[in-house]
């Protein structure tokens, strides 16, 4: 039987059959076309805006808040407890507080969120129920993610919002990570030790193609949000009450009464004008 190949790296010995080498090289495109969705360009150029930003954290909020919910409730599941690291990586309450940082103590009710966000949830949800070995998909393409390009994005959004010290960026913030070389190279180690069928290896390489997909819609969706929303509609939503949803195009807006009313005023208005010039 032919040896299998041994691929070097710094200080770690890869196998071509291990997972964590498998789904880099599956997932090489999607990185790329990732770092150049227009949002991620923005970042990279130091011109990422304040709403941007904003939006941004509103929709890592929900996708972190399905992913580690998922990941919680399934932690003793063979594939998810190797790489279940709630102390060292999880970022819902550091998202918590730059939100809280943003949009003040009421930001809950003011969360904004394309419908690319939601569906990315949903999947995060579908997998933690039926499929909880996709999750290791999904935890390395959000984490691995955070601790690579993230870090270098957390200091251009820092110079681009013109921010002071760290406030509203502790989700680029790893406190209980001191390197996150050596960190990643321990991750990848437990992916390796990740025992699964042929079939379930397939799936999570597919998964995490996926994981990409909805991650790219997702700043698509703030793309289009962005634009909308930062003239019109920067002050949405509330979530007290039966939570109410307004579409534009690929977005779900949580909107209040008086933003309702004056969209439908504005639409009155402008139903009025055309029926006058029609006249
Ligand atoms: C501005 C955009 C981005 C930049 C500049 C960037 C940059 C980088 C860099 C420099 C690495 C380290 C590569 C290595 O160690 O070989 C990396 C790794 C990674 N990035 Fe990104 N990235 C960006 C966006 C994203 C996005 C949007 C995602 C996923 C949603 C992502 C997921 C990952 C993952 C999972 C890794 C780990 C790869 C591995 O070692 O297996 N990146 N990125």
């Amino acid at each position: 039987m032919e040896p299998e190949k041994k691929t070097q790296t710094t200080s770690e010995q890869m196998t071509d059959r291990d997972l964590s080498e498998q789904i880099k090289k599956v997932t090489k495109d999607s990185h790329v076309r990732a770092e150049n969705t227009e949002l991620m360009l923005s970042f990279q150029k130091g011109k990422v805006t304040l709403p941007q930003y904003k939006l941004l954290l509103c929709s890592l909020y929900e996708v972190y808040q399905a992913l580690e919910e998922e990941l919680d409730r399934n932690s003793n599941h063979p594939s998810v407890a190797p790489i279940y690291f709630p102390a060292e990586l999880a970022r819902l309450d550091a998202i918590e507080k730059d939100l809280e940082y943003f949009y003040g103590q009421d930001w809950r009710e003011k969360i904004v969120v394309p419908a690319a966000t939601k569906r990315y949830c949903h999947r995060l949800r579908q997998i933690g129920k039926e499929n909880p070995e996709f999750l290791v998909a999904h935890a390395y393409t959000r984490y691995l993610g955070d601790l690579s390009g993230g870090q270098v994005l957390g200091r251009i959004a820092q110079k681009s919002m013109g921010l002071k010290g760290s406030e509203g960026l502790s989700f680029f913030a790893f406190p209980g990570v001191s390197s996150p070389n050596l960190f990643k190279q321990l991750y990848r180690s437990r992916m390796n030790s990740v025992e699964l069928t042929e079939e379930e290896r397939n799936g999570v390489l597919e998964e995490a193609v996926r994981a990409f997909e909805l991650n790219i819609q997702v700043f698509e969706g703030l793309q289009m949000l962005a634009s909308v929303t930062e003239n019109e509609l920067q002050t949405c939503s509330t979530h007290s009450t039966p939570v109410n949803t307004l579409q534009i195009p690929g977005a779900i807006i949580k909107t209040t009464p008086l933003l309702r009313m004056v969209l439908g005023l504005f639409v009155a208005l402008v139903t009025v004008s055309v029926g006058i010039y029609a006249f």
